[in-house]
């Protein structure tokens, strides 16, 4: 199972990743999250950190064409995670230069997984609904994974913490691609706790 680390805003938590073989380093460039990376990592430092071992994700809260296009190419993305609502062309654009992953967020009163008319995206992350749209810290419902309903591989995210590596070893749904983690890593929003990050991705991958 690959990982995915979200919420990434410094060169040294980069560098870090590549080391201890996260798969994927996580930037959020959404201006109201406490982890927005824009003011943070120049786009030269992104591109330039970690030793082509990490793919990199940026993530978009419902945002304009020209926007994402100029994000992704001075960041040197290779895959974006978008919230909220685009039309077909918009991602089969997006598509022409990175992955598109979409993030479909799961209220606490669910009943199922929200999967239809997300054909076009090569990835679904599925993430706990929050105020913040995304590191809320909250686990949803696991199991409205049963009978998932979807060709689609998927992160799973939202709230997923240290202690679930042992969990998400014993997922039976074939369709689990990476787990994504966020703030039950950190020592304050942004800041990861690496020798935690070290500890789960060890487990994870033994
Ligand atoms: O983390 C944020 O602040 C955030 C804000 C707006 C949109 C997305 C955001 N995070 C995206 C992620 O991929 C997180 O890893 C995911 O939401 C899980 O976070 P957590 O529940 O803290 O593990």
């Amino acid at each position: 199972m690959k990982v995915k680390v979200c919420g990434i805003t410094r060169a040294e938590d980069i560098a870090a990743l590549a080391e201890i073989g996260a798969d994927y380093a996580g930037f959020i460039f959404y201006p109201k999250s406490p982890r927005f990376a824009g003011d943070k990592l120049s786009g030269r430092t992104v591109r330039e950190t970690g030793n082509g071992k990490l793919e990199k994700v940026g993530v978009f809260v419902q945002p304009d064409l020209p926007t994402l296009q100029r994000t992704i190419a001075d960041y040197g993305l290779d895959m974006v995670q978008l919230y909220g609502d685009f039309p077909g062309e918009f991602i089969l654009e997006v598509k022409k230069s990175v992955k598109v992953m979409k993030a479909v967020s799961i209220p606490e009163s669910a009943t199922e997984l929200p999967v239809a008319g997300t054909e076009a995206f090569d990835f679904l992350l599925f993430d706990t609904a929050g105020k913040g749209h995304g590191g809320t810290g909250k686990q949803f419902d696991w199991n409205l994974f049963e009978g998932y309903a979807s060709e689609q591989p998927y992160f799973l995210a939202g709230g997923i913490g240290p202690g679930d590596a042992d969990a998400l070893l014993r997922w039976r749904e074939p369709h689990l691609f990476a787990a994504d983690v966020n703030s039950k890593f950190e020592s304050a929003p942004g800041i990861k706790d690496m020798r935690l990050v070290e500890a789960f991705i060890k487990q994870i991958k033994k």
